[in-house]
């Protein structure tokens, strides 16, 4: 697996302090992030492949820096948003899906199709290759934008609150999803079931590390913070 190092990482935007002494190891394949509404989460899922760049500290993916490398990285760091309907650019389901991969000229377009059939194949996208990418439902257009990154077979995948705007039957599509890939996780989100058994979440509570353990214990602290 990577390995995700933050480094005494701290972000303020203008004045607004939001992390502060975060410093974490990340190496296991599946690790959770939790933690109040503006605790600093999405902020610090951004710094991971460069969307945000920490004003303190550094953070560093098998050794390249996340700011000053931010291209490289994010070609090992894939990231997922709440809202697929912000990552979808391209018409059709399958262009959407072949866009990922424009800049990778080593490619021809017959091993371009091979790579698209297969990931639309594997996310039970096929059957819906040529239609328009908006007309998909919510839990079908999350799959398209977990596909359209997984195509690019990164390293690791950030996903924030990938299951937010999903019904249940959707959301554990999504989970099970997860559940099968080979790449390093790191979600973030509020719905707790999808880290059940979970080896390492981390608990942020006002922008610093509150709790960081097995999903057993992280989880339960994080309920008793929160009061429920
Ligand atoms: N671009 C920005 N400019 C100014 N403030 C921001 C910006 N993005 C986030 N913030 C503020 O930083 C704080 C932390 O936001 P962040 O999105 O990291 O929290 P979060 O834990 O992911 O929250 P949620 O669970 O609600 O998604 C919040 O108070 C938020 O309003």
């Amino acid at each position: 697996m990577p390995t995700i190092r933050i480094e005494d990482v701290a972000h303020a935007y203008g004045d607004r302090r939001v992390l502060e002494h975060v410093d974490l190891t990340l190496t296991e394949p599946r690790i959770g992030i939790v933690g109040a509404n503006g605790s600093g989460k999405s902020t610090l899922a951004r710094m991971l492949n460069g969307l945000v760049e920490p004003t303190r500290g550094r953070v560093t993916v098998d050794g390249l820096d996340a700011a000053r490398d931010g291209a490289a990285v994010r070609r090992k760091v894939g990231f997922v948003f709440p809202d697929p309907e912000a990552q979808i650019v391209m018409p059709t389901v399958r262009e959407d899906v072949e866009f990922s991969l424009r800049r990778r000229r080593d490619l021809s377009p017959d091993d371009k199709r091979l790579l698209v059939d297969e990931v639309l194949g594997r996310y039970s996208l096929a059957d819906h290759a040529d239609h328009p990418a908006h007309q998909l439902s919510s839990g079908q257009k999350q799959l398209l934008a977990i596909a359209a990154i997984l195509v690019t077979r990164p390293d690791v995948l950030v996903c924030d609150e990938p299951t937010t705007l999903l019904d249940l039957r959707h959301a554990h599509q999504v989970s099970r999803l997860l559940d099968t890939l080979d790449q390093q996780v790191v979600l973030v989100t509020h719905h707790l079931w999808l880290l059940e058994g979970w080896e390492r979440v981390v608990c942020i509570d006002e922008g610093r590390v509150a709790a960081d353990g097995p999903a057993d214990e992280v989880v339960p602290f994080y309920r008793r913070l929160m009061g429920v």
